[in-house]
């Protein structure tokens, strides 16, 4: 594949589509910030991101009564419920995902901070499901050092590093050139068996088609949430993910759409004024692009 491909675009919805069709997907993001930095802004932006993707159920779990209360002021389509963060979370994080069996993806990391606890909330979500997963941030974080760690016994992973979670997931400084990138991406897909997703100005994707190179997106996206964003909106494309449709297919859309929304967001906001909530209002508009390539 070049890296002037265009992505395939999202199946159609049939039209007598219910919202059981068109995905329930769960989150586990955000955090209060007790003794550390209050992160509820990740929680928001993935979710509404998600929501924006078209996933029909978007439940995201929260460790704090006040990450829920935000999520519920701000995207009310959603269903967030609150697990209350101190002993024994981890075992009721693993019994809402045994409930919700049916979900056709989900993401675990964004803003869930450095805690102790963050490893084992990864590893009941890396175990406890077999479709599509998405590990990105902190819930990568967890695992510096140790990326093979993150391997599944079944079901697809997606790992979704920055240039600075790489580095530490591989303990080694990752080279700005093209070739570097590639190089470290493939590696973390290797060693964790999953599509990695090396973020940044150019996003590498590595999966079993091989490589390939985003063209969408500008420096505004390098501003706080806008990873969030790709998080809630990946997590609904894997969603969507069937015969026609691969997760690799499901990865590169979102990408590709994630970077759209901001190239058209910037239009009006400028490079630099651009928020992560400006490119979740731009994702319908950036994937109707993509939809209108369909069959060229
Ligand atoms: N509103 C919110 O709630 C936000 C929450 N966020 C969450 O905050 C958590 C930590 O984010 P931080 O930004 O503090 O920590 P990061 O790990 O993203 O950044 C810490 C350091 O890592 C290095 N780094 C970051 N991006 C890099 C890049 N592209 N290339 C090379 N080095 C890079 C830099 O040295 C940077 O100072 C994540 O879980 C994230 O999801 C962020 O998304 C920002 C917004
Ligand atoms: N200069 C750039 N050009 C294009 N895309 C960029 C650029 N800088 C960042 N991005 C994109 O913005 C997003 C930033 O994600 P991340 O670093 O995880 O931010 P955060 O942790 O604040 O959410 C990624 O999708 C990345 O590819």
């Amino acid at each position: 594949m070049s890296d002037s491909d265009r992505p395939r675009p999202l199946p159609s919805l049939a039209v007598a589509s219910h919202k059981g069709d068109a995905g329930r997907v769960t989150l586990l993001a955000g955090s209060a910030g007790d003794g550390g930095r209050a992160m509820p802004g990740s929680a928001v932006l993935a979710t509404r991101a998600a929501l924006r993707g078209g996933a029909g159920l978007v439940s995201t779990i929260t460790l704090d009564d006040r990450v829920w209360a935000a999520i519920a002021a701000a995207a009310p389509e959603a269903l967030p419920v609150d697990v209350e963060g101190g002993a024994g979370t981890v075992e009721r994080v693993a019994y809402e995902l045994e409930r919700r069996a049916d979900d056709r993806a989900r993401a675990v990391g964004p803003g869930l901070g450095r805690g102790q606890v963050v490893r084992p909330l990864v590893e009941a979500f890396l175990h406890g499901g077999d479709g599509p997963l998405v590990v990105d941030a902190d819930g990568l974080n967890a695992f510096a050092g140790r990326p093979q760690d993150l391997r599944r016994g079944r079901g697809a992973l997606v790992i979704t590093p920055h240039p600075g979670e790489a580095a530490r997931l591989l303990d080694a400084r990752v080279g700005d050139s093209e070739d570097a990138r590639i190089d470290a991406a493939r590696r973390l897909a290797d060693s964790t068996c999953s599509v990695c997703v090396l973020k940044g100005h150019r996003t590498v994707v590595v999966d079993g088609d091989g490589v390939w190179i985003n063209s969408t997106g500008n420096p505004g996206l390098a501003s706080g949430g806008t990873g969030d964003v790709l998080t809630g909106l990946l997590t609904a494309f894997l969603a969507q993910v069937g015969e026609a449709f691969s997760v690799g297919d499901a990865v590169r859309a979102a990408v590709w759409v994630h970077g759209r929304a901001a190239d058209l967001a910037v239009e009006s906001t400028g490079v630099r004024a651009l928020l992560a909530s400006d490119v979740v209002d731009r994702l319908g508009a950036a994937e109707r692009e993509l939809d209108a390539g369909r069959g060229a």
